[in-house]
């Protein structure tokens, strides 16, 4: 039957199995992981205290229970900010469940009033809801059109609302209540909302988690381990992507491909710890080089790839001799740890070509890898543009 008691009841039991599935999710080490379970864990202990109503001390079931229950918000909301990296407005909070638990106490031992303890409490957990909704919208603003965000920002604001609806209905005396546990129609209504509101935090977090942890697993897949530019595998699936829509707009698309001078000796001489931070310079590097409509990728070992969306041979020319230029410096390795200078000599080789009509991503690949090789070929360190019918 639906009464205060059992929505209480209902509530607590929610939050125990809303602790289990986060449990599952320890292991993500995802920041407010911990804060989300302390908050239904507090929760927990908060509803079984207001449903010992009349059975237990009134202090237990009133000032403790309100401000666990606070508290339990409170650590929901330092979990989103947490899950941010966001900083904490901790003496705020303090001041805001401080506050709640001596105003509660005021209206049970000094003016006695059920509303106005309900207008206290909903004051502060309209706020924290408000808080909540803002954390989310404004953490990045790319995420609030990804559905786990959209769906826990916008649910935090409609239970702000509703916190806040419940303070102005309980400040007007509209529904006067003798008990807390009052069957009316508003008391049931709200706590029938109320319910809702660790789960349905709970299971926004959830999904953000997911979202989070599926996003990490698709970078780790499309980038390089090394570098940190787009891997091999990411590469193809850009450039088919480019290609098609260069044809469909008909326009341009060029690609250079580049590769280390000598990468061996590099290797040899200084060992391959060293080899590989010059492959991080130079992604680096080159990554400074490009336009942000530009694609750089590790193709190889010592192979790099730049798709030029909306180049021609002219324009890709210039981008490789740029290129070519900058990566022919010294490169920093910051060796300090390793038994070289920290300054190291480097040099690339680059094919550049131009993609023809009806060509694929591999023919277009070959191609610019021919012309990389002439340009070893003709004493390295230097361009060489692929011709048109070299298929
Ligand atoms: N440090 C490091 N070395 C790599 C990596 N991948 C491939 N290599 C090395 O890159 C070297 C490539 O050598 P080669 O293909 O002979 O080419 P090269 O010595 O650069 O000579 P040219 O390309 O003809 O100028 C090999 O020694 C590989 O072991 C990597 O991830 N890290």
């Amino acid at each position: 039957m639906l009464s205060p008691l059992n929505l209480l009841l209902i509530t607590a039991i929610l939050c125990v199995v809303m602790l289990l599935v986060l449990a599952s999710l320890t292991r993500s080490g995802i920041a407010g992981m911990k804060e989300w379970m302390l908050a239904n864990i507090v929760a927990f202990v908060a509803l079984l205290l207001y449903a010992t109503r009349g059975i237990a001390p009134d202090f237990l079931s009133i000032e403790v229970a309100n401000g666990l229950l606070a508290a339990a918000i409170a650590s929901i909301y330092i979990g989103f900010r947490k899950f941010f990296a966001l900083r904490i407005p901790a003496r705020l909070l303090t001041a805001g469940l401080v506050l709640t638990v001596m105003g509660v106490a005021f209206f049970h031992y000094g003016q006695n009033s059920i509303s106005a303890r309900i207008v206290v409490v909903s004051i502060f957990h309209g706020s924290v809801s408000a808080g909540i909704g803002l954390t989310i919208f404004s953490a990045d603003k790319s995420l609030r059109r990804r559905y786990p965000y959209g769906f826990t920002g916008c649910i935090a604001f409609l239970f702000a609302m509703g916190h806040f609806v419940r303070g102005l209905i309980y400040a007007s005396d509209y529904d006067p209540l003798t008990s807390s546990l009052q069957a009316s129609s508003w008391n049931l209504l709200f706590l029938s909302i109320g319910t809702l509101v660790l789960p349905v935090y709970t299971m926004g977090a959830v999904m953000m988690v997911h979202d989070k942890m599926m996003s990490k697993a698709l970078d780790d897949a499309n980038r390089d381990f090394l570098t940190g530019v787009w891997s091999r595998r990411a590469f193809f699936d850009i450039a088919e992507r480019e290609l098609m829509r260069a044809r469909r707009a008909n326009r341009t698309l060029s690609l250079l491909v580049f590769d280390v001078d000598h990468f061996k000796k590099l290797n040899d001489t200084y060992g391959h710890a060293a080899g590989d931070q010059v492959l991080l310079a130079i992604a680096q590097h080159a990554a400074g080089e490009i336009r942000s409509i530009d694609y750089l990728a590790r193709i190889g070992g010592e192979e790099f790839a730049v798709l030029l969306p909306e180049a021609d041979t002219s324009a890709a020319l210039a981008v490789a001799e740029r290129l070519r230029k900058s990566l022919n410096e010294d490169i920093d390795i910051q060796a300090a740890n390793l038994n070289t200078d920290s300054m190291l000599p480097v040099s690339v080789s680059i094919g550049a070509a131009m993609a023809n009509p009806e060509e694929s991503i591999s023919e277009l690949l070959n191609r610019a890898d021919r012309a990389l090789y002439q340009a070893k070929a003709a004493g390295r360190n230097m361009v060489s543009l692929a011709a048109a019918d070299d298929a």
